[in-house]
């Protein structure tokens, strides 16, 4: 498992380099040009940018969250195939600079999708939370407008100038069915997978989040049977996964470990993070800590360790804890704590393992 730590960039993160260095087994930070427009080919001197940044501080950037999928791509317009070719330009850039993984999602319209961004737990921090009932009666974008309002932060890609956007997107998408995602899906994959692969890079598409439809809009990346076709829809490991226990932990009939266990060797990226899931459909995300949520981390670490995973890991989310002001769901400190509880439990499996033999 080779830990990694998610990092906005230079100016755009409130954690400097040299903390994260300070986490113990930290070889790597997850980046991204989060300020180039989707769909836009990202320019090889603000790649060079980030390599410089993170060689100064010893940190790989094998791993890139997220490139992420232009709409037009998504709702598969004729526009799509230049969209498609500036991905396939990014992907040759990136590999010049040694990234070895690409996460994104192809979510419509949002990313992620929560009712509340700071929403208290019992033991006085705050966390990213999902009321169902909300987000059945609210109108899209008085939702985006709220969590604008009441926060330093936009839910991610919906900044103010993009929200014009929104109203137009949902009636695009009137038109799509699941159908036709999967299509839409299979078309971008059957262009890319073929140059991610000559670039040896491996595409690693992240679950819905949450794991089952908002406002009507279709989503597939949601549970094992679905992960199954995906990964048949170009059947290559340059085709694989980034398996976020979190975003699939939503939905209670998911069984992460299971899917570790089966998806194995198209796992590239693994999201590891525990959310308290409701019978209502609410959640609210906890500590990495299995007894804290409703995700078993336990058994998905031993997972990743039964099937000797050597690929990149990451916290994901954390709490906003110790009146850390942060970007939400990625404070410093509970993302370190995360980080090593995982540490604690793969390394007392090595441990076992070792002395097993
Ligand atoms: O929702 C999550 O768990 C995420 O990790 C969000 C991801 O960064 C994003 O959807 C990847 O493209
Ligand atoms: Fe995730």
């Amino acid at each position: 498992m080779r830990m990694v730590f998610r990092w906005f960039g230079e100016g755009n993160d409130l954690i400097p380099l040299e903390h994260v260095k300070q986490i113990p087994g930290v070889e790597g930070i997850v980046w991204a040009l989060h300020d180039i427009p989707v769909g836009e080919e990202w320019p090889f001197d603000r790649i060079e940018e980030v390599k410089e940044q993170a060689d100064l501080h010893g940190f790989n950037i094998d791993v890139v969250e997220s490139v992420n999928i232009h709409e037009d791509i998504k709702l598969g317009l004729p526009s799509r195939d230049q969209y498609i070719e500036n991905y396939k330009r990014t992907i040759e850039k990136l590999s010049q600079v040694g990234v070895k993984v690409i996460c994104y999602n192809f979510m419509p319209v949002f990313d992620w999708t929560r009712t509340d961004l700071f929403k208290e737990l019992e033991d006085g921090s705050t966390a990213l939370f999902f009321e169902n009932e909300k987000i059945k009666d609210i109108d899209p974008l008085e939702l985006v407008k709220e969590i604008s309002s009441n926060f330093t932060q936009t839910m991610p890609g919906w900044e103010p100038e993009r929200l014009k956007y929104l109203t137009k997107l949902f009636e695009l998408y009137q038109e799509v069915t699941e159908e036709d995602l999967w299509n839409n899906l299979q078309y971008f994959l059957e262009q890319i997978i073929p140059v991610a692969e000559e670039n040896n890079i491996k595409m690693a598409i992240h679950p819905d989040d949450p794991p089952f439809s908002v406002f009507s809009l279709p989503r597939i990346i949601i549970n094992k049977e679905n992960i199954e076709r995906f990964l048949k829809l170009v059947d290559h490991p340059a085709n694989g996964l980034t398996l976020c226990s979190g975003s699939l932990g939503a939905n209670l009939n998911n069984n992460v470990a299971e899917m570790v266990r089966e998806f194995a060797d198209r796992i590239h990226f693994a999201h590891i993070r525990n959310v308290k899931t409701y019978e209502n459909g609410d959640f609210i995300e906890t500590s990495h800590r299995s007894s804290d949520g409703s995700v078993d981390i336990l058994s998905i670490m031993k997972a990743y360790h039964d099937i000797g995973f050597t690929g990149y890991a990451r916290p994901d989310h954390g709490r906003h804890i110790w009146d850390e002001k942060c970007r939400p769901g990625y404070g410093l400190y509970d993302r370190g704590l995360g980080i090593m509880y995982l540490w604690g439990i793969w390394d007392s499996l090595e441990r076992m393992k070792k002395e097993e033999v």
